[in-house]
């Protein structure tokens, strides 16, 4: 894994795992050494396609799966040593909604509250508290079955907040979502880590969300972090723009070789990546290099489809770290929803 800058802060990590490893009966390995590391009071994003290791690492943090191997201490508890002490400490929202469907938004959050052993009025001051800053008030006596998918969702979040937990985790906290619905929960969730000094560890596979959101990304690639930084960091690493070219016919590797050296020899271009269909150059200003690549291109015989010039998103650090584009590891999944690319530089 290879990290841009350390994290800052001197107080103890809220949550540190180290070279986690676990692989499920059926031999699927979800986690191959997977380090985390989150400071106390930041939002945290683990950024990854379907089914890299995030949930599974969540799990373990959360003391609802054991690693195989590997350690990891959140609110400076052992996991595994002290798993009711984490239990504590935390509040989770998990990607499939726990509340009660039957139960009216406000029943839930009540016995949420009684199971983590807050009552009385201090109970009703809060659930009050965030049926408010939830803009759940006006619903909160109906019940759960009848809430929008927005609703429920920002129901989970206040169901995770109720015992006021130092470290909340948020598992695809907008999977599913409509844009409004999503736009709102970011503004909702920056509020949260902002107001609170709550330290947040959100997953996600949209990267729109961990660039907006998290002040902090882990790209996670087959259960481990391939690269950990600020966003911006991120993106700032790679020089210039991305100039994606899509080509009519695929290439074999003999001729991915010789137009890698093409392409990289022209003045101002940097990195030749992606695969036989696709190939993303970096370039100092992409607009201009656009004409010397499609010439190269053309003497080399490759016929180019489309060509676009971006500027550098977490779609292409993606890239840049796995080798392979970010929309087709995330495959169908994300294809069919909200937008997946970060558009410009933060
Ligand atoms: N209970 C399980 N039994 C067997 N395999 C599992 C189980 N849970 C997860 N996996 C597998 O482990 C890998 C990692 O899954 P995980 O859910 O942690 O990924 P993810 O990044 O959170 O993706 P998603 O967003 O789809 O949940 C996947 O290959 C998944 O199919």
């Amino acid at each position: 894994m290879s990290s841009i800058s350390s994290p800052r802060g001197t107080r103890a990590p809220a949550v540190e795992a180290r070279a986690l490893i676990k692989t499920y009966p059926g031999g699927v390995t979800a986690l191959n050494g997977m380090d985390v590391t989150v400071e106390s009071g930041t939002v945290f994003g683990l950024l990854g396609p379907n089914g890299a290791g995030k949930s599974t690492t969540v799990k373990i943090l959360t003391t609802l799966a054991r690693p195989d191997s590997g350690a990891a201490t959140v609110a400076g508890h052992d996991v595994l040593r002290h798993p009711d002490r984490v239990r504590r400490a935390i509040g989770v929202v998990a990607q499939n909604s726990g509340a009660d469907l039957v139960a009216t938004g406000r029943e839930n959050l009540r016995l949420q509250g009684r199971l983590y052993g807050v009552g009385g009025a201090v109970l009703e001051s809060r659930v009050d508290e965030l049926l408010e800053r939830f803009s759940l008030t006006d619903a909160a006596g109906r019940p759960v079955a009848g809430y929008s998918g927005g609703m429920r969702r920002r129901l989970d979040v206040a169901l995770g907040l109720v015992h006021r937990p130092e470290i909340l985790f948020l598992d695809e906290p907008t999977t599913g979502l409509d844009p409004e619905a999503r736009a709102a929960m970011w503004d909702e969730i920056g509020r949260l880590a902002g107001a609170e000094g709550l330290t947040i560890l959100l997953t996600t596979h949209y990267l729109e969300e961990a660039d907006r959101l998290a002040e902090r990304v882990a790209i996670v690639d087959r259960g481990r972090v391939v690269v950990t930084g600020t966003p911006g960091e991120l993106k700032g690493e790679l020089r210039g723009d991305a100039v994606h070219l899509e080509l009519r016919t695929p290439l074999g590797d003999t001729g991915r070789s010789l137009l890698d050296a093409a392409l990289g020899a022209l003045p101002g271009v940097h990195e030749v990546v992606g695969d036989g269909r696709r190939i993303s150059v970096r370039a100092d200003d992409g607009a201009a290099a656009v004409p010397a690549l499609l010439a190269a291109l053309e003497r080399a015989g490759v016929a180019v489809a489309a060509a676009t010039v971006a500027r550098p998103s977490l779609d292409d650090v993606y890239l840049r770290y796995t080798g392979r584009s970010y929309a087709d590891a995330d495959g169908a999944s994300s294809a069919s929803s909200a937008p997946v690319l970060a558009g410009g530089a933060r």
